[in-house]
């Protein structure tokens, strides 16, 4: 019987060096495969169809049935924390997320004790995916940082540089932590609750990590992960906690110490020399690869594989992108990545 510890993925998040290292891509369910495509065209709308098991456990698979990926990431997304809550969420055809945008005062009356049950559907889809992977391949669980959610749930949708959330962190400390407070809380039993469907490795996606200074650094993103990772913790969780803080530069190397999470997710933009040097010797990092020049496909990707899979061989390492995979990806472009990390073309 194959054990959680023959799959690639947990061995080197566990900190083995596994050669060739386990592959996966962020976003790697998603528009640039035409299967996905016809599967979001038969949903009403896209929180729907992250709250549909049998949708969503569909295209959780499609990329590992394509690819022989050696982990499935479930199909849910991190804005189902605000929905869960209580907070209006949409998506609009090529504007992206949008919210009605609440105060950090607002904290109050948001809805924690629901986030179980409105979630329910994601411990669902989790069940099934794992009742049908193959057995080499490891199931990933994820949840938005409380910053990087924060920000969406006070912008209401995206923003260049998050200038209504940083300026409101700066401006009313106490109401911004305590929102921080509740969202990390219901991270936490989200994560804990995609731990008990069958999530072997838990990731938390902190995409607007970036243009921080020290002091908003530590209070918006070091101790609100601290937070979340401290109870998922308490709550028995043994499962690896990947930590992905995207674009924090020279942060990174003190939220690897300081946040508890067991592995860190690099972006492309970080130095590769110096993240050896800065980062523990001994903590599993995982991603890099530009996705634009997942796009570009060719020489040019062939090139920047090797020089990845060079860079991080004496340590535990994960292949990945150093952000999600974009809707204008060639699929051949994928399974040419997939057959170069394993060595074979
Ligand atoms: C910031 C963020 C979001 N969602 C997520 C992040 C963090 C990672 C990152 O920085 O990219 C995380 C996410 N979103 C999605 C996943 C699924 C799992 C996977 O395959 O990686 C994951 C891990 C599905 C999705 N989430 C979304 C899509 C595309 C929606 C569609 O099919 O219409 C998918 C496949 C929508 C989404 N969701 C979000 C945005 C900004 C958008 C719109 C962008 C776009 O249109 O590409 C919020």
């Amino acid at each position: 019987m194959t054990g959680a510890s023959d799959k690639p993925l947990l061995r080197a998040l566990a900190g083995e060096r596994v050669d060739p290292p386990p592959i996966w891509l962020m976003r790697q369910a998603g528009r640039y495969l035409p299967e996905y495509r016809e599967v979001r065209a038969t949903q009403p709308d896209f929180i729907s169809f992250c709250l549909n098991p049998e949708a969503a456990a569909e295209v959780t698979l499609q990329p590992i049935r394509r690819y022989g990926f050696d982990a499935a990431i479930v199909f849910a997304d991190i804005l189902l924390i605000p929905h869960a809550l209580g907070q209006k969420v949409w998506f609009v055809k090529g504007e992206g997320p949008k919210l009605e945008p609440i105060a950090p005062a607002d904290a109050g009356t948001l809805q924690p004790e629901s986030v179980e049950s409105r979630l329910a559907p994601v411990g669902e889809t989790l069940s099934r995916v794992a009742a049908s992977l193959p057995e080499t391949c490891a199931l990933i669980g994820f949840a938005g940082a409380p910053w990087t959610v924060a920000t969406y749930m006070v912008e209401g949708g995206g923003s260049k540089d998050r200038w209504t959330a940083r300026s409101l962190a700066w401006a009313q400390p106490e109401a911004f932590d305590e929102l921080l407070a509740v969202i990390a809380d219901a991270t936490a039993r989200y994560l804990v609750m995609q731990a008990q469907s069958g999530a072997e490795a838990l990731k938390v996606f902190d995409s607007w990590a970036e243009g921080l200074p020290d002091p908003l650094f530590d209070r918006v993103v070091i101790r609100p992960t601290r937070r979340v990772v401290d109870q998922v913790r308490a709550a028995g969780v043994t499962a690896p906690i990947i930590g992905f803080p995207k674009g924090c530069g020279p942060h990174y190397p003190r939220y690897a110490a300081e946040t508890g999470v067991d592995a860190i997710a690099l972006d492309h933009g970080l130095d590769t020399g110096w993240a050896r040097k800065a980062l523990p010797a001994n903590i599993p990092v995982q991603g890099q690869l530009d996705p634009a020049v997942l796009k570009a496909g060719g020489a040019a990707l062939d090139g920047e594989a090797d020089r990845l899979l060079a860079a991080w061989s004496d340590r535990p390492y994960v292949f990945n992108l150093g952000h999600g995979i974009s809707p204008d990806v060639p699929p051949e472009n994928v399974a040419r990545l997939v057959t170069r990390v394993r060595g074979g073309g």
